[in-house]
């Protein structure tokens, strides 16, 4: 037992201090609960035995005595504490007081969050204040419907504005209750009533979903009916109830009827081959993360049984909970998703039904001319294109099909058109065709939506919209390196951004850090105000952001050495992954006082890497095929982007380790096949649209949109939060031409040559520790610098473990000997 104290004593300093907190145990809890609960109930008895017997008890108030018996049903104390509340309180509305504390010992006793009980009490206390006015306007002096406190705010209303505007002011005060507790509008009314008509007019509303809809063209009108009725008319809120309640693959009883029907359909119309399928692409649920919808959430503690095993990592959370990385930057805040700006004004699709139909008749006809027959046409309306999805009458070849694709395109006279053939798994041929008003997919849409707010990923990237406008959500830990390529202008930039804020609103300044390369220096640079929060960087380096070609190999190496320090780590941890090992840390099993660290994710992105390559190829190339090849299982992950996707920029060893690739337009087929092994990119319609392929499937994304200012101002809100003291520091790394000889030029010499050698001649001591902390800098250069200042004769040669000899004994020496140089 004694031995046992002593452990825990002894850890107790290396472990960070525990915040006082006032947090109840589960018993203190409950005895708190039961107390509060039987007091509220006690205060609501006696007040309301108060408003009967009142007036009998009003002689006892002052001089009642133990021998009197009070007619309150609390007897003399309920009368005294009731008189308080009612008589010189609140009157009859001061039921609210008791009924709140029973309600907050109901809390307590079975530990719900508390966060709803305080807006409880707030409200609670203001509804009271307000009926306690309120029925001033009917009490006299002596009775208790208001309460003193009521009748004198009323009289005092009433004596400075009248009556007239005592009751404008109570009415305007109603209505702000209403509208910021009950959330009453005269839209939610309005709503609420037609809800009520609707329900009793039929169920019709509650089974349309905006699913495929089989539109025959002898039936177009009837189809353009029922269109007109999922996308704009109708109920609206019956429409997103009926939207989520239907997943989007699951056919709704009314397409099953219509899809019943389509062989008579197509019998009844002799003159028209094939019956056409419209689904207008659901419009996502949107999840925005306002103040008021972030809910509390309190976890109670499972009940664990006693153990008699002397495990130190149990002990120390229990006593001082998981390691919490975000400790140091608890007050951060993410960035609201009101600073990205919404595009498309909430606006869904829209569909142009005249648009649809042209197509579809353009593309039966091109085929019919080639006697392809189809026996089923469906389109899906995306944010950008539109995917016609064919079923061909049987005995047709595929590659016939795939052959047409310039003859579908001249017919249709549109750039961009893509054939799948066949989709996978689908059993289709897909032809995408452009539509002629696309849709700017916002990043604000991307990031609100359900899929990316409730995304349980390492680091999930939001990187737009897929043609049947879900958003498309991906893991990069996963992925886990990305190649991107695509002509100049055609949204490459914006997609690096789109990545980044996803990032920036899902990941806490202590989880991932970026390391970003800029060779065009405009790109990234905005990024430079979160340096302190997200950045990552060589020691003594003044920039973050890497715009010079030079310095990213001694980053890329830099990173190197943290990726062997990293497996280090996990190999003495026993992990295989940087999750274990965090796990693990976080469980307070791996002792500090050994090296270990929460490590957080680090993103490398390099944009312009064509540029790279050309000026410092192998130097380049061959760190960032070590990263990749060797870095997932560490948590280091790269994003490299480059407009020229030609071989010798992407050679065979880097495309080998990048599975996961996004190709925007680019500007041939051998460009698409360079980076997607397949061709498509280079039919792509620019702006944002682009092929995302993980090995296998090639996706048609639409990418996010989200312009320079919306990053400005997402950086700008990170930006001016507190940040770590500097960013974080990178291994550092000295290139092979720094050696250590003697003749070292004066005009190569440190910046801080000087301040250096004063602060060695003051302390009469040549120590590069010394020198390390004075002057805050890396081992590696104040070791350089103590070279120099051996060769400039300032001190003496290495001695060992001892200290080296300062060969100047004062500043005036110092003076001559640097000046006469
Ligand atoms: N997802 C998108 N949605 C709508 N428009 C977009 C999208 N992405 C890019 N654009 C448009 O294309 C323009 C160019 O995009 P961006 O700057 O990202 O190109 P880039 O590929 O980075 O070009 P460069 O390689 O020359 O820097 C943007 O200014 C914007 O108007």
């Amino acid at each position: 037992m004694a031995k046992k104290k002593t452990t825990a004593k002894k850890t107790k300093p290396k472990t960070p201090r525990k915040p006082i907190s006032f947090k109840l145990s589960r018993q203190q809890q409950i005895i708190l609960g039961s107390f509060l609960f039987f007091l509220g109930l006690a205060l609501l008895f006696s007040f309301i035995s108060y408003l009967f017997t009142w007036k009998a008890d009003q002689s006892l108030l002052q001089t009642g005595t133990r021998e009197d018996n009070a007619s309150n049903w609390l007897s003399l104390v309920g009368a005294r504490i009731s008189h308080f509340f009612v008589y010189k309180g609140f009157g009859i509305p001061a039921l609210t007081i008791a009924v709140l504390t029973a309600l907050t010992g109901v809390y307590y006793f079975f530990d719900y969050a508390k966060g709803a009980l305080k807006k409880f009490w707030f409200w609670g206390i203001l509804l009271m204040l307000w009926l306690a006015v309120f029925l001033g306007f009917f009490s006299n002096s002596n009775d208790i419907l208001g309460g003193t406190v009521g009748y004198e705010i009323n009289d005092f209303l009433q004596d400075y504005l009248g009556l007239t505007g005592a009751i404008i002011v109570m009415t305007f005060l109603a209505i702000i209750y209403l509208v910021l507790r009950l959330r009453l509008t005269p839209e939610r009314v309005s709503t609420y009533f037609k809800e009520k008509k609707n329900a009793l007019a039929g169920e019709f509303v509650s089974d349309a979903t905006p699913e495929p809809v089989i539109v025959d063209n002898s039936s177009t009108y009837e189809a353009q009916e029922i269109l007109k009725g999922s996308t704009t008319g109708g109920d609206e809120t019956a429409f997103a109830k009926a939207e989520t309640e239907t997943p989007p693959t699951t056919t709704s009883t009314f397409e099953q009827n219509v899809q019943n029907l389509q062989p008579t359909l197509t019998k009844k119309t002799p003159e028209v081959e094939s019956s056409f399928e419209v689904t207008q692409a659901p419009e996502e649920e949107e999840v925005i993360p306002t103040p008021e919808t972030v809910v509390e959430v309190e976890v109670e503690k499972p009940v664990e049984e006693e153990e008699l095993t002397d495990n130190l990592s149990s002990k120390l959370v229990e006593d001082f909970g998981e390691f919490d990385p975000t400790l140091e930057l608890a007050k951060f805040k993410f960035p609201p998703i009101d600073l990205l700006k919404d595009y498309t004004n909430g606006q869904g699709i829209t569909i142009n039904q005249e648009e649809l139909e042209e197509n579809k008749n353009r593309i039966v006809e091109t085929l019919n001319n080639y006697k392809i027959g189809i026996s089923n046409i469906k389109a899906t309306v995306g944010p950008t294109v539109t995917l016609y999805e064919i079923v061909p009458e049987a005995g047709v070849r595929i590659s016939k099909i795939k052959n047409l694709e310039d003859d579908i395109a001249l017919s249709l006279s549109a750039l961009g058109i893509r054939i799948i053939a066949p989709i996978p798994g689908r059993g289709t041929i897909g032809i995408e065709v452009p539509n002629k008003n696309p849709r700017i997919v916002s990043m604000r849409s991307a990031v609100a939506s359900k899929k990316f707010q409730e995304a349980e990923m390492e680091l999930p990237l939001t990187l737009g919209k897929t043609i049947s406008n879900e958003t498309f959500v991906v893991d990069l830990a996963k992925m886990p390196h990305l190649l991107m390529a695509g002509a100049t202008g055609q949204g490459k930039s914006v997609g690096l951004n789109a990545i980044l804020t996803s990032l920036l609103y899902k990941k806490h300044p202590a989880e991932v850090k970026f390391v970003l390369v800029d060779p065009k220096k405009v790109e990234l640079t905005l990024f430079n105000k979160i340096e302190r929060h997200y950045l990552a960087k060589l020691p003594d380096t003044e920039e973050a952001i890497i715009t010079d070609n030079s310095k990213v190999i001694n980053t890329l190496n830099s990173m190197c050495i943290e990726m062997d320090a990293r497996y280090d780590l996990l190999k003495n941890a026993m992990c295989r992954n940087i999750k274990e090992y965090n796990a693990k840390f976080k469980a307070r099993k791996l002792n500090p006082e050994n090296g270990h660290k929460f490590l957080p994710y680090i993103v490398l992105v390099v944009d312009e890497f064509a540029d790279l390559i050309m000026t410092s190829g192998k130097e380049v190339e061959t760190p960032i095929a070590r990263l990749a090849q060797l870095a997932r299982a560490i948590g280091i992950h790269l994003i490299i982007a480059t407009q020229r996707p030609s071989v010798n920029v992407i050679t065979g060893i880097i495309k080998a380790n990048f599975p996961a690739r996004i190709a925007f337009r680019v500007t041939s087929k051998i460009d698409s096949r360079t980076i997607l092994d397949t061709s498509g990119a280079d039919q792509l319609i620019g702006r944002g649209d682009m092929l995302y392929t993980q090995g296998n499937d090639v996706v048609r994304i639409q990418c996010a949109f989200v312009d320079t200012p919306e990053v400005e101002r997402i950086v700008e809100y990170i930006g001016n939060q507190k940040a770590y003291p500097d960013a974080h520091l990178l291994p550092e790394y000295v290139g092979e031409e720094s050696g250590t000889s003697l003749d070292i030029d004066a005009s190569d010499r440190d910046a801080l040559f000087r301040d250096a050698a004063e602060v060695l001649v003051i302390a009469q001591q040549g120590s590069a520790s010394l020198l390390q902390r004075k002057l805050k800098l890396g081992y590696n250069r104040a070791g350089r610098i103590i070279d120099q200042l051996e060769a400039a004769g300032v001190v003496g040669p290495f001695e060992g473990s001892k200290a080296r000899q300062v060969l100047v004994p004062d500043m005036m020496a110092l003076d001559q000997l640097l000046n006469n140089e």
